[in-house]
Order: C-alpha cells, then structure tokens, then sequence
C-alpha cells in the first residue's frame, strides 16, 4: 500500500525525530536526496546551470543545501531569492562556499526591477530549476512574485524538480488556486502527501520520488494507493468447493430504449469479472442476450429476479419514473447495491442512510457536482473533499471517477487514491463497463471500499492493455469501452501473475 499523511501528521514525526537527531540532520538528508534526483535529471552535472527558486521557509533551506552539493559537482548554480532578507541562512552561506549565487527577486513593484529580470533571464536559461519557493508551509495560491517565477520556470526550458511538493499545490488536498510549478519530477521527504497523489496536484508534481529521511508518521493515512500486491491479495479466486452462487451472482438493472448500449456494457463489465452469473433487468434484453448468451435476463422489478448477492443500477436509465422505480425496488433490497450514472438522480441521501447492506456511488465529476448541489468545477477543484463529502452525506461508500479515481468510506477511512488509468478511458461507456466490474466484486464479497478500489484499478490496468500503452500512464492508442472489458481478464492475470 502507498501511504500519503497530511502536514499535521508529518509535522508531529519531524518533531520526535527532530528531538533525537542533531540540528539539520533532516536537512541534509533531503538535500542529500534532492542533489541525487538533480543529477539524475541533469545526467552530466558538471558544467549544467542550475536555478534554486529559493522561498522564505525550510523548503528553501533544503534547495540551498542541495544547491551547494551540486555546485561542488561542478554545477553553475544561481539561487534566486524570492525573500531576500529571510532565506535560509546556513544554507544560503552554504551555497556561497560552495560558489553558487544568489540574486534578489523582488520587482514586483517596489523592488530593484533590475533584479527581477536577471532572476528571470536565469531561469530561462537554467538547464534544471529547483522549485524550494514553499513546501507543507504554504497557505493560500502563490503570492504574485512567487506565481510569477512559477511561470517563468513553466515557460522555461529547464527541468524543473520541485522539492517536497511543487509550490502552489495544497499539500494536504492536491488543490491548486491559481499559478503553481509544474514539475517534471518531485522528490518528497518522509512520507507521500496526499496532493501529490490526487489530481490537480498529482499532475502538477509530475514522477514522485520519496526520500526516506527517517521520519515515521503515525496514526491512518490520509490517502492510500492500493499497489499490485494489494490487489492480488483482494481479487476473489474460485476455491475447489465453489458454484456459481458462493462466486457470486451479480444483477444489472441499466439500460432503457435510448440507451441499451449502458446495457449491454455493464452486463460485458460483470461477465468478465469472475461472477458466478449475471442477470439482467431492463429495457435492452434482447440485446444483452445477443451479446452475452451467458446472461440470465427477467422481466419485472429486480428484486423478483431471483437471487442475487449484488446490485448494480443505474447506467443508461432514463430519468422518468421507470429509471426512479428501478433505483427504490433496488435499493430496497437487503443486499450491497452500486448506483451509478443516471441512477444517481433518483437518490434521496435518507433512502440510502437507512439501507443496512453497503451501498457504492459512482459519480463522475459532473454527477457528483449535481449531488452535491455544485458548480462541477468545484469538484474536480477539489476533488478530495467533494468526495468526502458526499460519502459523509449519503452515509456511503463513494467512488469519484476521474483521472485519478478516489474511494471514500462513510466513516471516515483513508480515501484510496487510484491512478493505474490512461487519459484513453476518457471515452463513453468506459464508466459502464466499471459498474460492472465493480458490482461482479461487491457479488464476490468484497467490502465496498475494496470493491471499488479494486475495480479502478483493474479497469485502468484493462485500459492500458487494451491501448496497447503498457503499464505507463502515458503512450498507447484509442480504445473502445468494450475492448476495456474485453482486456479485463488479462489485467486481473497480470495482477495474480
Ligand atoms: N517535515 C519534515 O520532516 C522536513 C521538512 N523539510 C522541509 O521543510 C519544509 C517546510 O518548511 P517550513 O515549515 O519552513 O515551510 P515552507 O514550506 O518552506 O513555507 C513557509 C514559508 O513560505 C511562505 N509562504 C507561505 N505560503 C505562501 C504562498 N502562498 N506564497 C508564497 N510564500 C508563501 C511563508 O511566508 P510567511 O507566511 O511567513 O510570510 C513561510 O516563510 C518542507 O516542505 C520540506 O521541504 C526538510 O527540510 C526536512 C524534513
Ligand atoms: N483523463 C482521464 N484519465 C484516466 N481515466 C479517465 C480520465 N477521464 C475519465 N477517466 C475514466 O473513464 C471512465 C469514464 O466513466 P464515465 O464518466 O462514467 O463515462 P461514461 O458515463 O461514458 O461511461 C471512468 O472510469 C474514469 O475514471
Ligand atoms: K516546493
């Protein structure tokens, strides 16, 4: 499992240990790190320009210090002070002994105007620029002259490798108000934070290094990320004893004259998942059947269908009174229930408050906006809390579709972070597919934090297969939500293999 704490919790770790260690040991440790990282980016040092975008706080010191280590390398290296007067004082005496620069940053207005545009020519011409301006200290969007040498790096050449989190991304949320440096990479001290796992933030922070300096936050995390291992372990396996029953019979109630289509791929997302069998309810037997001749399709409500260990409804219903019929029958049932897409219009939180079986929500940003009686860019701004939220609303498991998929439980658990997807899955009826998915696994047994965290990352994995991308976020080519089914047993082989 990959852990991320929030800053209190890292805080209270630098304090014990802090206690233990001599003075700027953990510094030294990071820059230690942070000169390791820079010269694997750089590949020669020696020679190379470095820019140290140097802040008024610790996040600071730790880019001074790691300036000073590649200046003996060999580095020409500039640090260009964005608080003249209240830099890092060792570490700036430490760059000066070592042969590095500095140069004053001010110019937004009252300051020397002369500084500014040194600063800012160096950035431009800097090979890699180091972003100390703030770390787990900041508060609020950048400052106007930091937002401004934040641009300057973008705008730059240079890589750029921000230094515990790129400046301007809320360490605590990934939430980013205004200018903030996109990183090529980040090198992170003691433990993951949750807004380099969670977009916007994860975007801005680019490949993530963590540096283990020792410190070892305690309590639950914030944010995990389940890893292969994790998922193995979860992924339900047939014992020798097994019928169709004990796996798990999945029902789908999705699909209408308009959309049979939300159908037919729910009903693809289930039968590829390892479900003892899958029945359907709705408007698009005929194709469901022709299509999947192994699904067992009724007629009526579906909570005469027979017997089921999980619901899914919701994908490609219409909004009238069929879709909200559909969604009371199900949720009335004692058994765990998906809602997603269409169903999700038809929910009252106090319906779903009172079912004593898990109930999952999977809204994409726009469907949890409407949940939440908000403007959609609120949520994708804050991705976090809106998921939070609406789990603490409905009193249930929510799933929050995205670019990074995240997975929050009623009471309050770590939200799981999944991003094993590829900007491919951004293509209708990919959603569909991971309702049935998901719903295969909450048949199985699954808990439906796991279920749902598990289903994210199968579907991503799926997805990447199936665009022929490999197991990199980026690369690959166009899919169609059904090869995402259809590439679903291979990402769960991959998974057990
Ligand atoms: N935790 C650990 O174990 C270790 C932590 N270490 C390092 O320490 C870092 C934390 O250092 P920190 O506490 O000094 O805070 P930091 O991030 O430098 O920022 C504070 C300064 O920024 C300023 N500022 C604030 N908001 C701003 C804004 N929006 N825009 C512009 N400026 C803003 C604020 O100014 P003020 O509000 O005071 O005017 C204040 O002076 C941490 O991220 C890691 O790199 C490592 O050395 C080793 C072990
Ligand atoms: N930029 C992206 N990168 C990775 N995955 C994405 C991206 N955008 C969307 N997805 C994924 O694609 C799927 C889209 O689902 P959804 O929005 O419900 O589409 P639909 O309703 O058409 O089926 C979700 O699993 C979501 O996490
Ligand atoms: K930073």
């Amino acid at each position: 499992m990959r852990t991320a704490y929030g800053v209190d919790e890292v805080r209270a770790a630098e304090r014990d240990l802090m206690a233990r260690l001599p003075e700027g040991a953990l510094m030294q440790r990071a820059a230690a790190g942070l000169a390791a990282a820079s010269a694997e980016l750089l590949g020669r040092v020696y020679g190379s320009r470095v820019v140290l975008l140097v802040g008024s706080g610790d996040n600071g010191g730790d880019a001074l210090y790691a300036g000073a280590r590649l200046a003996r390398r060999g580095a020409g290296v500039t640090a260009v002070l964005l608080a003249p007067g209240r830099a890092h004082g060792h570490g700036l005496s430490a760059l000066r002994k070592a042969g590095g620069a500095a140069l004053e940053a001010e110019g937004s207005g009252g300051g020397t105007e002369l500084g500014a545009e040194a600063a800012l020519r160096a950035v431009a011409r800097a090979d890699l620029v180091l972003d100390g301006i703030v770390g787990i200290g900041g508060k609020g969007g950048l400052r106007p002259l930091a937002a401004r040498f934040a641009r300057a790096a973008r705008e730059s050449e240079a890589a750029v490798l921000a230094v515990d989190l790129p400046s301007g991304v809320e360490a605590d949320s990934g939430e980013v108000r205004g200018e903030a440096v996109r990183a090529d990479a980040t090198v992170t001290f003691g433990a993951y934070k949750p807004g380099l796992l969670v977009d916007p933030g994860r975007e801005y922070a680019g490949v993530v290094r963590l540096v283990p300096i020792g410190i070892e936050p305690a309590g639950a995390p914030a944010v995990e990320a389940l890893q292969f291992a994790d998922v193995a372990r979860l992924l339900p396996r047939p014992g020798a004893e097994s019928d169709k029953y004990r796996r798990g019979v999945v029902g789908i109630a999705a699909g209408s004259a308009q959309y049979p289509g939300a159908g037919v791929l729910a009903v693809a997302g289930a039968v590829r998942s390892g479900a003892g069998a899958v029945r359907y309810v709705g408007a698009a037997a005929g194709e469901v059947i022709a299509r999947f001749p192994e699904a067992l399709v009724h007629e009526g409500p579906p909570s005469h269908a027979g017997r089921v260990q999980a619901w899914v409804v919701g994908p490609g219903l219409g909004s009238g009174q069929d879709g909200g019929r559909l969604v009371a029958d199900v949720l009335g049932t004692d058994v765990p229930v998906l809602v997603d897409a269409e169903g999700l219009r038809h929910l009252e939180p106090s319906v779903v408050r009172a079912r004593t079986a898990p109930t999952l929500l999977t809204p994409h940003a726009g469907e949890a906006a409407a949940l939440l009686g908000v403007p959609r860019e609120e949520v994708e701004s804050a991705r976090l809390a809106s998921v939070r939220g609406l789990a603490a609303a409905y009193g249930a498991t929510v799933l929050l579709k995205g670019a990074t998929t995240l997975v929050a439980a009623p009471a309050g658990a770590p939200v799981r972070v999944n991003s094993t997807g590829t900007a491919w899955l951004a293509t209708a009826g990919s959603g569909d597919v991971l309702s049935g998915l998901a719903g295969a696994l909450l048949a199985a047994g699954l808990l439906s934090g796991d279920a749902g965290a598990v289903a994210a990352y199968l579907h991503g994995l799926a997805a990447r297969g199936a665009s022929g991308g490999g197991r990199g976020a980026s690369g690959g080519g166009p899919v169609a939500a059904q090869d995402v089914a259809a590439a679903i047993p291979g990402a769960w082989r991959e998974v057990l293999g």
